[in-house]
């Protein structure tokens, strides 16, 4: 297969080291801020993977639609822009894989929390937190990873409404209100931490990135399979669509 990546950063950078390491894969281009994206910029590639800052995606993402190539997001921080690019990859027929975490191990560790929010959920002795670490280079907060724990919990916890990224200055948070705070420290890959408190019990659900790799794999595997996808059934994909039909 061939590779087109945009952004040579941390994760372009170890992105394309994975895909080199392969006999029967190659990147054919990677463009970074300097390159005039445009849909010939993706001619001759099979998937392009998107590790860039949230403006560049959002600026580059008509280009790589009207490529008619599938693409592969791993930059967070759009959440908020979430349903417009869902619509913009639907109105162009294209497919576009979103996750904020390609890890398998992360994933094994979101669907973790996720029941273990569910299993306290009808007792009220137990409350939940959510906590993220990352390089003091990142952009985005919370991660990208934070915020889907955060929905995660959400979906499995009926106690659980709303997500507190800011704690307030002078008032107290509500028991309905599922903090989620940040800490920049030095060059922690990524570090997740569910914490689960009553009277009696701590109960902490943690994921440590011990280096990029992991995030790397995770998103040429699932270029793969999303070229798969995209000649059979053209359209907006997640990780939780990619490890489902792993897992089957
Ligand atoms: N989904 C996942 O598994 C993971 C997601 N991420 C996310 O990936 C993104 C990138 O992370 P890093 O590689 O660490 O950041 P980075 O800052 O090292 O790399 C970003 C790259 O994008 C380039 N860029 C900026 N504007 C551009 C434009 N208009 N066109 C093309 N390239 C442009 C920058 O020059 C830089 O080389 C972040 O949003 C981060 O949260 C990071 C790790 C794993
Ligand atoms: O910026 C990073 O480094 C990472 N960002 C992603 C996120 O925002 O969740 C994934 C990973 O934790 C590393």
């Amino acid at each position: 297969m061939h590779y087109t990546l945009v952004g040579n950063g941390r994760m372009g950078q170890q992105v394309r080291a994975i895909i080199e390491e392969t006999e029967e894969h190659d990147v054919r281009a990677v463009l970074d801020v300097d390159a005039d994206i445009s849909p010939a910029s993706f001619e001759g590639s099979d998937v392009i993977i998107d590790f860039t800052v949230r403006d560049a995606f959002l600026a580059n993402l008509p280009a790589m639609l009207e490529s008619g190539v599938p693409v592969v997001v791993g930059t967070t921080g759009w959440d908020a822009e979430m349903d417009s690019v869902r619509a913009k990859v639907k109105d162009a027929g294209a497919s576009l894989m979103y996750s904020a975490n390609f890890s398998l191990g992360v994933n094994i560790f979101l669907r973790t929390v996720r029941e273990a929010a569910r299993m306290i959920s009808s007792f009220e002795q137990f409350d939940i937190a959510f906590s993220e670490e990352h390089h003091t280079q990142k952009a985005d907060y919370p991660s990208g990873t934070a915020l889907r724990a955060a929905e995660m919990i959400l979906e499995a916890n009926e106690r659980k409404k709303s997500i507190l990224a800011d704690l307030p200055k002078d008032s107290k948070i509500s028991p309905d209100q599922l903090q989620v705070s940040a800490i920049r420290l030095g060059s922690v890959f990524g570090k997740h931490t569910a914490h689960i408190n009553s009277e009696f019990d701590d109960i902490v659900i943690s994921h440590t990135a011990r280096n990029r790799q992991g995030f790397a794999g995770g998103a040429v595997e699932a270029g793969k399979w999303l070229a798969g996808k995209h000649s059979r059934q053209p359209g907006f994909y997640t990780m939780d669509d990619f490890l489902d039909e792993m897992l089957g």
